[in-house]
């Protein structure tokens, strides 16, 4: 992992994840819907550093990174952003300020079905254990984390070690799904996004009775090795479609231009293929960026 600690200051890789297979549930009570997924940590992401200081107050820097492949400002508040949050929930339950000075650089487009800001906000907590050892354990950090999205768990355990796992519940049960060798994959990154509450209701519109958990099929996806191209699958693919119309039209014209299989990540709006190794990741990549205005990057899973 790329993590550096001393004992001042600490920088933190806070990856970008995919979901290379999810199927979902009918809603529950609570209207959130049960998920099994298979989701896997990136090497391509944000980065976040943490600084301890002797002022009464922290300080929070986000700003998106110059090279970022689809810079964007950052257009909601600093109360609302999920790092800022994290460092306000982590506080309050060990009754202490953990001041610091945060600069947190996103390369990791928002919207995007890739969990940026959950990210973030993971490696906050993660980050913050490890800088004021709160000696927290992954028991005691995984309830935190799933107060405040349905991705932060994973990424959680992604930064302690299980970058590939099955994800069930609603995000909450992490079960590892260790990979021999690492994925290579191009993510392809589209200008418009998706969002997540309104892909879940389209599910439903889609999926009025016949929505089944397929755990079975999400479970045997990573005992295949190498990972076939066409094998991802994606229950809320075509939910994210008819919410972003754009998304359709973008994986029909790569599909022909490419001859290649294109998934969604998440409830979109990113797209990835599958790459043989990390040269085919990066010809394909080179290729989009040469005939397309989409921005794509060519990256790899986590190793564990
Ligand atoms: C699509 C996934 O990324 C798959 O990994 C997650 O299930 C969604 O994660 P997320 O973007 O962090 O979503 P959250 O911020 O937790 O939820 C946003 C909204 O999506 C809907 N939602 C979310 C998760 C879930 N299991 N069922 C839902 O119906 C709810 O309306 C919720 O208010
Ligand atoms: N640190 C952050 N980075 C990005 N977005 C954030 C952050 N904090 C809060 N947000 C808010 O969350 C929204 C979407 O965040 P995020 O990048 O996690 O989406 P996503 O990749 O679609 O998530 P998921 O894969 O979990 O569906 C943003 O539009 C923004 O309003």
């Amino acid at each position: 992992m790329t993590s550096h600690a001393t004992a001042t200051e600490l920088v933190r890789h806070c990856p970008a994840k995919v979901n290379l297979a999810l199927s979902v549930g009918p809603p529950r009570a609570d209207r959130l819907h049960p998920i099994a997924s298979w989701m896997v940590a990136l090497t391509f992401g944000d980065q976040l550093t943490l600084r301890r200081t002797n002022q009464p107050d922290s300080t929070w820097r986000i700003a998106f990174a110059d090279d970022a492949p689809v810079p964007q400002p950052i257009d909601w508040p600093l109360e609302r952003d999920l790092a800022y949050r994290a460092h306000r929930l982590l506080a309050d339950h060990v009754g202490q300020p953990l001041t610091v000075d945060a600069d947190l650089c996103k390369r990791i487009p928002a919207g995007a079905g890739l969990g940026g800001g959950s990210s973030d906000a993971a490696a906050t907590l993660v980050g913050l254990n490890d800088l004021f050892n709160l000696n927290l354990t992954a028991n005691d950090l995984t309830p935190l984390a799933a107060t405040l999205g349905s991705d932060v768990a994973f990424l959680v355990a992604a930064m302690l070690g299980s970058p590939s796992a099955i994800v069930t519940g609603v995000g909450e049960h992490i079960t590892p799904a260790p990979q021999p060798a690492p994925i290579d994959l191009v993510l392809i990154l589209p200008p418009f996004t998706c969002p997540t509450g309104p892909v879940y209701a389209a599910f439903d519109e889609q999926h009025p009775h016949d929505a089944a958990l397929r755990s079975n099929d999400v479970q045997a996806l990573p005992t295949q090795h190498p990972l076939p191209p066409d094998a991802p699958f994606n229950d809320l693919a075509a939910p994210a479609c008819q919410v972003q119309p754009q998304l359709a039209e973008a994986i029909a014209n790569l599909t022909d231009m490419l001859d290649q299989p294109v998934h969604v990540t998440g409830s979109g709006a990113a797209m990835f293929i599958i790459a043989h190794t990390p040269t085919h990741a990066r010809d394909l990549a080179a290729t989009l960026t040469r005939s397309t205005p989409l921005a794509p990057v060519a990256t790899q899973t986590l190793p564990q």
